[in-house]
């Protein structure tokens, strides 16, 4: 089966968050079970650098005002094409901004023509290659879909996951003209979203199926309190919609082989996370003692709760429970962060940026992980604390309520709790489980206990990977009229 997935970002090229992790480990997953997939992203610079001598396998005179070329190369185990068009993705800053964060304002010509030149591989634009099944990522890549459902790869089944709903890509109707679309897209069952046009919403539309990445989160987005305004079509669309929950790369994240950590360990000598904790506490200049050390890693918006956190962080102090947060976001929650870190010498300490390394130690040596959100679709972030006995303490919702079990009184007695849930965007609640932690931790025996059977939870690829298979397959093998 030859799929192609068309993404934003890829693990571990390009990433600013969760989805590159997925759009990383899929191929690899999927590459046993008879899928190759091929991954088709915009030449950032990074990416430019590693095909400079390969020739192209598919040129353009002009794509969106520039010229453009698309490269096929091996990188890291994947099978990338990367589409050269300098005018759009040659720039230093991230994918989508500037480096003050700020985001391009041509974004919208740029993921059209990421998204249109998707299109126009599936409708066979490069020789030799047909895939049978087009996967796309986000609002960045939607408007592959929409391309090809106007054009020539009618045919050819799509898949559209959403790994974040808040993130839509809507713009003026002004751009439709440039779009390349005939005329009749600008409709409510085409492009056209509010007056204007939505990217993510055109591939909610033109999508053969729909995924999102947890079985929970498939079933919140249908409804006006997490739809995000697209809950009407998502539900509409509900045969056609699927929760999938991520796996986590388990070679990546293996705290047994793990160069990042200061000490190694396996569920039987978690003693030795102890080093860790050690040097979590020396980078982030927090006291050394035996209380609860809690960490946070995360994107500092309004989607993860962080702030909750942060208005909750006295009590949480006062509980015993030390913090230590890494993370970078929205200028005024890094502020608020740098603040509290300051007011609580000792007891919170804060990196703000993007830390990857230093992202595997806090699992490695924090005893907890605490992830506030709103709204979560999966959350890896969890799962890694899962695989590291670094407990996580989650708000009940999305994947992060499917993935880990609470510490109630019966799940303790029986011996299966993985970790802490409590209800979302409630600083009391935060707090109530925090103290929770803190009684818990307070039992080592009971502690370790929970962090080995979250050791074992299987958070591989391989179910979710099978699950993959089965709906491209159901897909392809249906008749293009079905669509
Ligand atoms: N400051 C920092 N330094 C180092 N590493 C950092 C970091 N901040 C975040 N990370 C890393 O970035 C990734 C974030 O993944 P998440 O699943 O938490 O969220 P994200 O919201 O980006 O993804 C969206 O897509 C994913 C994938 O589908 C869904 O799981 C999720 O719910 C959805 O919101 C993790 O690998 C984490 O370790």
């Amino acid at each position: 089966m030859h799929v192609l997935s068309v993404t934003p970002e890829i693990f571990p090229l390009i990433k600013t968050g969760g989805l590159a992790d997925v759009a990383g480990a899929l191929p690899i997953a999927l590459a046993g079970r008879g899928v190759t997939i091929r991954s088709l992203i915009p030449a950032y610079p990074q990416i430019r650098e590693i095909f400079r001598r390969k020739k192209a396998v598919l040129q353009y005179g002009r794509l969106f005002g520039g010229k453009a070329s698309v490269h096929a190369v091996e990188a890291n185990g994947l099978d990338l094409l990367a589409l050269d068009a300098p005018h759009l993705f040659d720039r230093p800053g991230g994918p989508y901004g500037d480096a003050t964060g700020a985001d391009w304002p041509d974004n919208w010509r740029r993921f059209a023509a990421l998204s249109q030149v998707g299109a126009d591989i599936a409708g066979g634009a490069i020789a030799g290659y047909m895939p049978e099944l087009v996967h796309a990522h986000d609002w960045q890549t939607a408007m592959a879909p929409a391309y090809m459902r106007y054009g020539k790869a009618f045919a050819t089944p799509s898949v559209m996951t959403v790994h974040n709903l808040a993130f839509q890509g809507r713009f003026g109707a002004g751009i439709f003209g440039e779009l390349g679309l005939p005329a009749e897209a600008m409709s409510l069952d085409g492009v056209e979203y509010y007056g204007g046009v939505g990217f993510l919403k055109a591939g909610l539309q033109a999508a053969s199926a729909i995924t999102t990445v947890s079985p929970t989160y498939a079933q919140e987005i249908r409804t006006p309190t997490y739809g995000m305004g697209l809950d009407g079509l998502i539900d509409l669309r509900a045969d056609d919609l699927h929760g999938i929950v991520n796996g986590i790369d388990v070679d990546t994240w293996n705290p047994a082989t793990d160069n990042n950590l200061a000490a190694t360990y396996d569920a039987r000598s978690l003693k030795k996370r102890r080093v860790n904790r050690l040097a979590v506490e020396k980078h982030f200049g927090l006291d050394h003692d035996n209380s609860p050390l809690v960490c946070v890693v995360s994107r500092l918006t309004w989607q993860k709760g962080v702030d909750i956190l942060v208005a909750a962080a006295d009590g949480v102090i006062a509980s015993g429970v030390r913090l230590a947060f890494l993370g970078a976001g929205d200028t005024a929650l890094e502020g608020a962060v740098l603040a509290l870190a300051a007011r609580h010498r000792g007891r919170i300490g804060a990196v703000i940026g993007y830390d990857e390394g230093l992202s595997h130690l806090m699992q490695g040596g924090c005893d907890a992980i605490v992830i506030p959100s709103r709204f979560e679709p999966c959350g890896l972030t969890q799962l890694y604390g899962l695989r590291y006995g670094c407990v996580p303490v989650v708000a009940r919702t999305g994947g992060l309520a499917d993935t880990v079990i609470d510490a109630n009184e019966a799940a303790l007695s029986a011996g299966v709790a993985t970790g802490f849930l409590f209800a979302p965007d409630s600083g009391d609640a935060l707090l109530h489980a925090m103290r929770r932690v803190a009684t818990v931790h307070g039992n080592p025996a009971q502690w370790a206990s929970m962090q080995r059977q979250g050791m074992k939870a299987d958070l591989s690829w391989d179910r979710s990977a099978e699950r993959y298979v089965e709906l491209y397959r159901s897909l392809i093998a249906r008749r293009p009229s079905d669509k």
